[in-house]
């Protein structure tokens, strides 16, 4: 068993949201790997950054995203760090991976003051620009498809990754 996509990118490229839009469109179920985490630790991410440290979140999201790529059947979205770990990066090999582009200004706009996201609660921007030239050539290392969001609608964004799974 393995997701219809996986759904990469970072903070604010739309993961969550295209990825249940795509969900609802293909008929399938529709998981991200940080409501699962929540739910395993029983308390919200900042949370689990706070009193457990980013270690603690980056172990728990290495084991979800395991599990999930080898049973879940429906629309899988990652958290926008999943991609650092290189375990997982190889897990992904094999998969179908769209990761959503998004540069700085959008990125930065769609997340505002990085409520939430605790990577991003000091200094959003100066932290997204550096996350996002860190991680940019992860992303593309392990994306099958690239989709481009800047300036675009959620719905048009969705129609696009809905149409190049094939459905
Ligand atoms: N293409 C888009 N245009 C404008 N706003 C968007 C777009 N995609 C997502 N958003 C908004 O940006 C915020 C972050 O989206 P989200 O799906 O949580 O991103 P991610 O899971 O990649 O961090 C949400 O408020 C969402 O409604
Ligand atoms: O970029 C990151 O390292 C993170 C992104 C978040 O997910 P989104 O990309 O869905 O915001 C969440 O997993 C956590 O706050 C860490
Ligand atoms: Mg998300």
């Amino acid at each position: 068993m393995a997701p219809v996509a996986v759904l990469v990118g970072p903070p604010g490229a739309g993961k969550t949201t295209i990825g249940e839009a795509v969900a609802g469109a293909l008929g399938v179920g529709f998981a991200d790997t940080d409501t699962i985490i929540e739910q395993r630790a029983g308390k919200p991410i900042p949370d689990i950054f706070v009193e457990d440290g980013e270690p603690a979140f980056r172990a728990l999201e290495r084991a979800v995203v395991a599990e999930t790529l080898s049973s879940y059947d429906g629309v899988l979205s990652l958290g926008g760090g999943a991609i650092m770990d290189e375990s997982t990066r190889k897990l992904l090999l094999g998969h179908t991976v769209v990761f959503l582009s998004v540069e700085l200004a959008d990125a930065i706009k769609r997340v505002g003051l990085g409520a939430g996201r605790p990577l991003l609660a000091m200094n959003p921007r100066a932290t997204m620009k550096f996350l996002l030239e860190q991680r940019r050539p992860l992303y593309t290392e392990v994306a099958t498809h690239t989709v481009i969001t800047d300036g675009r609608e959620p719905a048009e964004i969705a129609v696009e990754v809905t149409a190049l799974l094939g459905a």
